[in-house]
Protein backbone atom coordinates (compact mmCIF):
# COMPACT_ATOMS: atom_id res chain seq x y z
CA UNK A 1 0.00 0.00 0.00
CA UNK A 2 1.34 3.12 -1.30
CA UNK A 3 -0.58 5.24 1.02
CA UNK A 4 1.03 8.87 2.83
CA UNK A 5 1.40 8.94 6.47
CA UNK A 6 2.23 12.08 8.37
CA UNK A 7 2.76 11.56 12.06
CA UNK A 8 3.44 14.48 14.84
CA UNK A 9 5.32 16.69 11.15
CA UNK A 10 6.41 19.57 12.64
CA UNK A 11 8.94 22.09 10.20
CA UNK A 12 8.88 25.86 9.21
CA UNK A 13 11.38 28.30 8.49
CA UNK A 14 14.36 30.62 10.41
CA UNK A 15 11.97 31.04 13.33
CA UNK A 16 8.79 30.83 11.97
CA UNK A 17 7.57 27.36 12.76
CA UNK A 18 4.47 26.63 10.44
CA UNK A 19 3.78 22.93 11.11
CA UNK A 20 3.12 21.89 14.56
CA UNK A 21 3.17 17.91 15.06
CA UNK A 22 0.50 17.32 12.05
CA UNK A 23 -0.64 14.04 12.08
CA UNK A 24 -2.77 12.42 9.22
CA UNK A 25 -3.56 9.69 7.02
CA UNK A 26 -2.85 7.06 5.37
CA UNK A 27 -3.47 9.48 2.86
CA UNK A 28 -4.49 6.66 0.06
CA UNK A 29 -2.80 5.74 -3.17
CA UNK A 30 -5.23 5.35 -5.99
CA UNK A 31 -6.97 8.44 -4.72
CA UNK A 32 -6.79 12.67 -5.52
CA UNK A 33 -6.18 14.42 -1.91
CA UNK A 34 -7.03 17.69 -2.42
CA UNK A 35 -5.23 19.62 0.62
CA UNK A 36 -7.58 23.27 1.48
CA UNK A 37 -7.49 25.58 3.73
CA UNK A 38 -7.00 29.14 4.71
CA UNK A 39 -3.68 31.39 3.05
CA UNK A 40 -0.89 30.92 5.28
CA UNK A 41 -2.08 27.92 7.09
CA UNK A 42 0.94 25.91 5.72
CA UNK A 43 -0.25 23.85 2.94
CA UNK A 44 2.77 24.90 0.57
CA UNK A 45 5.04 24.11 3.76
CA UNK A 46 3.48 20.30 4.60
CA UNK A 47 3.97 20.00 0.42
CA UNK A 48 8.13 21.36 0.55
CA UNK A 49 8.15 18.81 3.95
CA UNK A 50 7.23 15.90 2.48
CA UNK A 51 9.45 16.74 -0.83
CA UNK A 52 12.63 17.29 1.69
CA UNK A 53 12.82 21.52 0.68
CA UNK A 54 12.47 22.36 4.10
CA UNK A 55 13.66 20.52 7.31
CA UNK A 56 11.01 18.04 8.64
CA UNK A 57 10.68 16.44 11.97
CA UNK A 58 8.27 13.91 12.87
CA UNK A 59 7.67 10.58 10.73
CA UNK A 60 6.43 11.05 6.55
CA UNK A 61 6.05 7.39 5.87
CA UNK A 62 5.31 6.98 2.05
CA UNK A 63 4.38 2.94 1.71
CA UNK A 64 6.67 1.78 3.77
CA UNK A 65 9.57 3.97 3.75
CA UNK A 66 10.48 6.69 5.70
CA UNK A 67 10.95 10.06 3.80
CA UNK A 68 12.10 11.97 6.28
CA UNK A 69 16.08 12.07 6.65
CA UNK A 70 15.88 9.99 3.26
CA UNK A 71 18.64 11.33 0.70
CA UNK A 72 17.28 13.48 -2.35
CA UNK A 73 18.69 11.42 -4.96
CA UNK A 74 16.66 8.34 -3.34
CA UNK A 75 13.63 10.48 -2.65
CA UNK A 76 13.33 11.66 -5.88
CA UNK A 77 12.57 8.11 -6.79
CA UNK A 78 9.39 8.49 -4.84
CA UNK A 79 8.19 11.75 -5.68
CA UNK A 80 8.09 14.85 -7.67
CA UNK A 81 6.76 18.04 -6.66
CA UNK A 82 5.33 21.21 -8.64
CA UNK A 83 5.71 24.54 -6.86
CA UNK A 84 3.49 27.52 -6.70
CA UNK A 85 6.10 29.16 -8.82
CA UNK A 86 5.88 29.15 -12.83
CA UNK A 87 8.73 28.15 -14.56
CA UNK A 88 11.55 31.24 -14.99
CA UNK A 89 11.79 33.60 -18.29
CA UNK A 90 14.11 31.08 -20.15
CA UNK A 91 15.09 30.91 -23.64
CA UNK A 92 14.32 27.33 -23.26
CA UNK A 93 11.81 26.07 -25.57
CA UNK A 94 8.87 23.28 -24.15
CA UNK A 95 10.74 20.02 -25.01
CA UNK A 96 14.06 21.40 -23.59
CA UNK A 97 12.04 22.56 -20.34
CA UNK A 98 10.67 18.72 -20.15
CA UNK A 99 14.25 17.26 -20.82
CA UNK A 100 15.87 19.18 -18.03
CA UNK A 101 13.38 18.23 -15.58
CA UNK A 102 14.14 14.98 -16.17
CA UNK A 103 18.17 15.33 -16.50
CA UNK A 104 17.98 17.53 -13.33
CA UNK A 105 17.06 14.22 -11.96
CA UNK A 106 19.63 11.52 -10.03
CA UNK A 107 21.90 9.97 -12.31
CA UNK A 108 20.17 6.66 -11.40
CA UNK A 109 17.06 7.93 -13.17
CA UNK A 110 18.71 8.59 -16.61
CA UNK A 111 17.33 5.16 -18.01
CA UNK A 112 16.59 4.50 -21.73
CA UNK A 113 17.84 6.30 -25.15
CA UNK A 114 17.26 9.69 -25.87
CA UNK A 115 14.58 8.46 -28.53
CA UNK A 116 13.09 6.88 -25.59
CA UNK A 117 13.22 9.83 -23.65
CA UNK A 118 11.70 12.24 -26.70
CA UNK A 119 9.27 10.18 -26.88
CA UNK A 120 8.30 9.90 -23.29
CA UNK A 121 8.32 13.94 -23.53
CA UNK A 122 5.92 13.95 -26.56
CA UNK A 123 3.71 11.35 -24.49
CA UNK A 124 3.57 13.74 -22.16
CA UNK A 125 2.73 17.12 -24.29
CA UNK A 126 0.21 14.64 -25.75
CA UNK A 127 -1.08 14.02 -22.71
CA UNK A 128 -1.58 17.60 -21.72
CA UNK A 129 -2.45 18.45 -25.03
CA UNK A 130 0.66 20.66 -25.57
CA UNK A 131 1.82 19.35 -28.32
CA UNK A 132 0.96 22.10 -30.75
CA UNK A 133 3.85 24.12 -28.03
CA UNK A 134 6.80 21.68 -28.29
CA UNK A 135 9.36 23.95 -30.16
CA UNK A 136 7.88 27.30 -28.67
CA UNK A 137 10.16 29.74 -25.90
CA UNK A 138 8.93 29.60 -22.57
CA UNK A 139 9.34 33.03 -22.43
CA UNK A 140 6.69 32.96 -25.14
CA UNK A 141 3.77 30.94 -23.22
CA UNK A 142 1.03 32.81 -21.12
CA UNK A 143 0.72 32.20 -17.81
CA UNK A 144 -1.87 29.26 -17.93
CA UNK A 145 0.60 27.94 -20.38
CA UNK A 146 3.57 27.93 -18.45
CA UNK A 147 1.36 26.35 -15.70
CA UNK A 148 0.68 23.18 -17.87
CA UNK A 149 4.59 22.68 -18.63
CA UNK A 150 5.24 22.97 -14.59
CA UNK A 151 2.76 20.34 -14.84
CA UNK A 152 4.41 18.24 -17.43
CA UNK A 153 7.68 18.93 -15.72
CA UNK A 154 6.40 17.71 -12.74
CA UNK A 155 4.78 13.97 -14.11
CA UNK A 156 7.46 13.52 -16.70
CA UNK A 157 9.15 10.82 -14.55
CA UNK A 158 5.86 9.61 -13.53
CA UNK A 159 6.84 8.82 -10.32
CA UNK A 160 4.09 7.09 -7.52
CA UNK A 161 3.87 10.14 -5.48
CA UNK A 162 2.45 13.53 -6.94
CA UNK A 163 2.92 16.90 -4.80
CA UNK A 164 1.27 19.65 -6.89
CA UNK A 165 0.96 23.29 -5.15
CA UNK A 166 -2.03 25.09 -7.04
CA UNK A 167 -1.68 23.40 -9.95
CA UNK A 168 -4.60 24.91 -11.75
CA UNK A 169 -4.39 28.17 -10.52
CA UNK A 170 -3.94 30.32 -13.99
CA UNK A 171 -5.77 28.19 -15.86
CA UNK A 172 -9.31 28.53 -17.84
CA UNK A 173 -12.23 26.95 -16.63
CA UNK A 174 -12.31 23.71 -19.46
CA UNK A 175 -8.55 23.23 -19.03
CA UNK A 176 -8.79 23.10 -15.34
CA UNK A 177 -11.61 20.51 -16.00
CA UNK A 178 -9.60 18.43 -18.09
CA UNK A 179 -6.45 18.50 -15.71
CA UNK A 180 -8.27 17.55 -12.63
CA UNK A 181 -9.87 14.85 -14.94
CA UNK A 182 -5.96 14.02 -15.57
CA UNK A 183 -5.38 13.89 -12.06
CA UNK A 184 -8.02 11.70 -10.82
CA UNK A 185 -6.66 9.22 -13.91
CA UNK A 186 -3.13 9.40 -12.98
CA UNK A 187 -4.80 8.27 -9.39
CA UNK A 188 -6.77 5.54 -10.58
CA UNK A 189 -3.39 4.11 -12.52
CA UNK A 190 -1.94 3.92 -8.89
CA UNK A 191 -0.32 7.25 -8.07
CA UNK A 192 -1.01 8.81 -4.54
CA UNK A 193 -1.75 12.83 -6.00
CA UNK A 194 -2.07 15.10 -3.44
CA UNK A 195 -2.98 18.38 -4.96
CA UNK A 196 -3.33 22.26 -3.08
CA UNK A 197 -6.89 24.01 -4.37
CA UNK A 198 -8.32 27.32 -3.62
CA UNK A 199 -10.97 26.23 -5.21
CA UNK A 200 -13.63 24.11 -3.22
CA UNK A 201 -15.95 23.53 -5.75
CA UNK A 202 -13.28 22.23 -7.80
CA UNK A 203 -12.37 20.32 -4.97
CA UNK A 204 -15.57 18.81 -3.44
CA UNK A 205 -16.02 17.90 -7.65
CA UNK A 206 -12.82 16.11 -8.47
CA UNK A 207 -11.22 14.93 -5.39
CA UNK A 208 -12.14 11.68 -3.44
CA UNK A 209 -10.53 12.92 -0.35
CA UNK A 210 -9.84 16.21 1.25
CA UNK A 211 -7.16 17.20 3.65
CA UNK A 212 -8.26 20.53 5.72
CA UNK A 213 -4.94 22.13 7.41
CA UNK A 214 -5.78 25.35 9.70
CA UNK A 215 -2.98 27.42 11.38
CA UNK A 216 0.06 24.66 10.84
CA UNK A 217 -2.25 21.66 11.81
CA UNK A 218 -5.07 18.90 10.16
CA UNK A 219 -8.10 20.22 10.92
CA UNK A 220 -10.17 17.12 8.87
CA UNK A 221 -9.27 14.58 6.54
CA UNK A 222 -11.33 12.19 5.06
CA UNK A 223 -14.00 11.75 2.14
CA UNK A 224 -14.76 14.48 0.39
CA UNK A 225 -18.41 14.43 0.74
CA UNK A 226 -18.07 13.82 4.82
CA UNK A 227 -15.38 16.71 5.50
CA UNK A 228 -16.75 19.50 3.39
CA UNK A 229 -19.55 20.76 5.36
CA UNK A 230 -21.41 24.31 5.91
CA UNK A 231 -19.60 23.48 9.17
CA UNK A 232 -16.21 23.48 8.41
CA UNK A 233 -16.57 26.50 6.12
CA UNK A 234 -17.63 28.35 9.10
CA UNK A 235 -14.99 27.28 11.41
CA UNK A 236 -12.15 26.91 8.91
CA UNK A 237 -12.92 29.58 6.48
CA UNK A 238 -15.67 32.23 8.32
CA UNK A 239 -17.94 31.65 5.25
CA UNK A 240 -21.69 31.17 5.37
CA UNK A 241 -22.10 28.00 1.96
CA UNK A 242 -24.11 25.77 1.32
CA UNK A 243 -23.04 22.04 -0.47
CA UNK A 244 -25.22 21.13 -3.80
CA UNK A 245 -25.16 18.60 -6.44
CA UNK A 246 -23.99 18.88 -9.56
CA UNK A 247 -25.70 18.01 -12.83
CA UNK A 248 -22.78 15.44 -13.65
CA UNK A 249 -22.57 14.15 -10.26
CA UNK A 250 -20.59 15.45 -7.61
CA UNK A 251 -21.00 18.44 -5.19
CA UNK A 252 -20.35 22.12 -6.11
CA UNK A 253 -20.32 25.06 -3.25
CA UNK A 254 -22.42 28.00 -3.22
CA UNK A 255 -20.84 30.76 -1.04
CA UNK A 256 -23.39 32.95 0.70
CA UNK A 257 -21.26 35.57 2.44
CA UNK A 258 -18.95 36.22 5.34
CA UNK A 259 -20.11 34.39 8.65
CA UNK A 260 -20.41 36.41 12.00
CA UNK A 261 -17.44 34.00 13.24
CA UNK A 262 -14.58 36.56 14.06
CA UNK A 263 -11.54 34.88 12.33
CA UNK A 264 -7.42 35.56 13.20
CA UNK A 265 -5.45 38.25 11.27
N1 LIG B 1 10.33 30.91 2.70
C1 LIG B 1 9.68 31.30 3.81
N2 LIG B 1 10.34 31.90 4.82
C2 LIG B 1 9.70 32.27 5.96
N3 LIG B 1 8.38 32.09 6.17
C3 LIG B 1 7.68 31.49 5.18
C4 LIG B 1 8.28 31.07 3.96
N4 LIG B 1 7.32 30.51 3.18
C5 LIG B 1 6.18 30.58 3.88
N5 LIG B 1 6.39 31.17 5.08
C6 LIG B 1 5.39 31.40 6.14
O1 LIG B 1 4.85 30.14 6.50
C7 LIG B 1 3.45 30.27 6.76
C8 LIG B 1 2.70 29.24 5.91
O2 LIG B 1 2.92 29.55 4.55
P1 LIG B 1 2.48 28.55 3.39
O3 LIG B 1 2.98 29.13 2.11
O4 LIG B 1 2.89 27.18 3.74
O5 LIG B 1 0.90 28.67 3.50
P2 LIG B 1 -0.23 28.23 2.46
O6 LIG B 1 -1.28 27.55 3.24
O7 LIG B 1 0.37 27.50 1.31
O8 LIG B 1 -0.74 29.66 2.00
P3 LIG B 1 -1.42 30.20 0.63
O9 LIG B 1 -2.77 29.58 0.54
O10 LIG B 1 -1.49 31.67 0.89
O11 LIG B 1 -0.51 29.85 -0.52
C9 LIG B 1 3.07 31.72 6.45
O12 LIG B 1 2.96 32.43 7.66
C10 LIG B 1 4.23 32.24 5.62
O13 LIG B 1 4.46 33.60 5.87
Amino acid sequence: MNGLTLAGVTAGYRHRPVLRGLTCGPIPSGCVTALVGPNAAGKSTLLRAIAGLVHAQGSIRFGDRELIGMPARERAHHLAFMPQALPQDTGLSVIEALLGAWRAMPDGMLRGSEAALLNRVGEVLDRLRLGHLGMAPLQSLSGGQRQMVALAQAIIRDPPLLLLDEPTSALDLRRQLEVMGLLGELAREGRTVIVVLHDLSLAARWADCLLVMNQGAAHSFGPSETVLTPEMLDEVYGVEARIEPCSRGGRTLLIDGVSERAMPG
